[in-house]
């Protein structure tokens, strides 16, 4: 199996790389950029990657079609619809990390994201497959979801689906490092803005909103719209959301703990603790997601905590574990990682 990489100067496509290189169904990774008018090795692109002199070709599509069996496109939403057009015309599988194929409404990604939106046509195409839940089975364009929608959507997924909570009581309060935000600088990312800081950004337009409230409604079509707030913390890598809302007042805990226990019964990835809240440092490096439970009795309010490292469950991690689905290969291959320690 070869696959094509774009965008290995970014955070997301290097993750990618790093982690195909142990994935025992892939026996060549074919890099390409878009900016090349030559082959050029990948260290002098890339200062992530000192040493390492695999050549990245210049960006040609016939000729990704012709060398690989799929591409993953972790490049700038509103670039990659455009990019991946001819693919999805001539048949061929896609994983796109970017947020150009979530929203199925194109009305709606014009709203959050002020880019034009991927065709109609190709959007019906575009399957969003949530790996830990959804079966992409059939898949071929698949949309990766993103990374704070990945965290919320596997800690609310039982209580939505199982319609345990006050649905218009959901209140998520997220927490990113600054890999999220792509490598490119803003003033908020600047190091002295960042460190022994906390910024609370995007109030109430985040473009992440819309995705997660589309999913939900999916699992139960009574969700009207959710509190989502973002706030930007002084890590590399790593989510936090904690989640707050109100049980139905005819429902117990125990019955919450079965939901969670019956929908991750199986799940390599997903794991979740009634007696212990997760920590960031026990996923980051790891394509986990780690989800905790405190119920408060004296207003009957629920706690969900879920945690995941936003460049490997939240993006590249997810996209392999997407692509293992597709391709019908074990579906833990190139993503059996330690976590960080200490
Ligand atoms: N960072 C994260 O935690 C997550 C990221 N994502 C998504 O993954 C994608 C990549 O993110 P990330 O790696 O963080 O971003 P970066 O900004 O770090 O990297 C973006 C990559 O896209 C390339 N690129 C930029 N413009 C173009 C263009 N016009 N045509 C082709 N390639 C282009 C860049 O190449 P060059 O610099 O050489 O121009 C670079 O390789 C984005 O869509 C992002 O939303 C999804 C989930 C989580
Ligand atoms: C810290 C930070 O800036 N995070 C980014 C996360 C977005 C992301 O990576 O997800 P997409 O794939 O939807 O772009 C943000 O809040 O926009």
């Amino acid at each position: 199996m070869q696959v094509a990489i774009i965008g290995i100067t970014g955070y997301a496509g290097s993750t990618l790389y790093e982690l195909l290189k142990k994935h025992s169904q892939v026996n060549q990774i074919n890099l390409y950029g878009h900016n090349l008018s030559k082959p050029t090795q990948l260290d002098q692109i890339n200062d992530e990657f000192s040493y390492d002199q695999h050549l990245v070709f210049p960006y040609d599509e016939n000729a990704i079609i012709k060398d690989n069996d799929a591409v993953f496109f972790a490049t700038p939403a509103g670039v990659t619809s455009k990019m991946a057009k001819p693919f999805i015309k001539a048949g061929f599988p896609v994983i796109d990390l970017s947020g150009d194929y979530r929203l199925k409404d194109p009305d709606e990604y014009l709203k959050w994201y002020q880019k034009d939106p991927a065709e109609l046509s190709d959007l019906q195409k575009a399957q969003y497959c949530l790996a830990d839940i959804d079966d992409s089975e059939g898949a071929k364009y698949i949309a990766n979801p993103g990374c704070y929608a990945t965290a919320v959507l596997l800690g609310l997924a039982p209580v939505v689906k199982e319609d345990l909570i006050d649905l218009d009581s959901i209140v998520i309060d997220a927490k990113s490092g600054l890999s999220g935000a792509g490598k490119s600088l803003s003033d908020s990312s600047h190091f002295v803005m960042a460190n022994e800081n906390l910024q609370v950004y995007k109030p109430h337009e985040h473009k992440h909103i819309p995705e997660i409230v589309q999913k939900l409604q999916v699992w139960n079509k009574n969700v009207q719209n959710i509190e989502f707030m973002t706030t930007l913390v002084p890590l590399n890598k790593g989510i936090m959301c904690t989640m707050f809302m109100k049980l139905k007042s005819n429902i117990e805990m125990d019955k919450v703990q079965h939901a969670f226990d019956s929908l991750y019964a199986n799940s390599k990835f997903v794991h979740v603790s009634m007696d212990d809240l997760p920590t960031i440092k026990s996923v980051v490096g790891t394509n986990e997601c780690h989800v905790g439970l405190s119920f408060n009795s004296s207003n009957n309010s629920l706690m969900i905590v879920s945690v995941i490292d936003n460049m490997i469950k939240g993006a590249a991690g997810q996209a392999i574990q997407n692509f293992n689905h597709l391709f019908d290969f074990e579906e833990t291959d190139g993503l059996e990682l330690m976590h960080v320690l200490p």
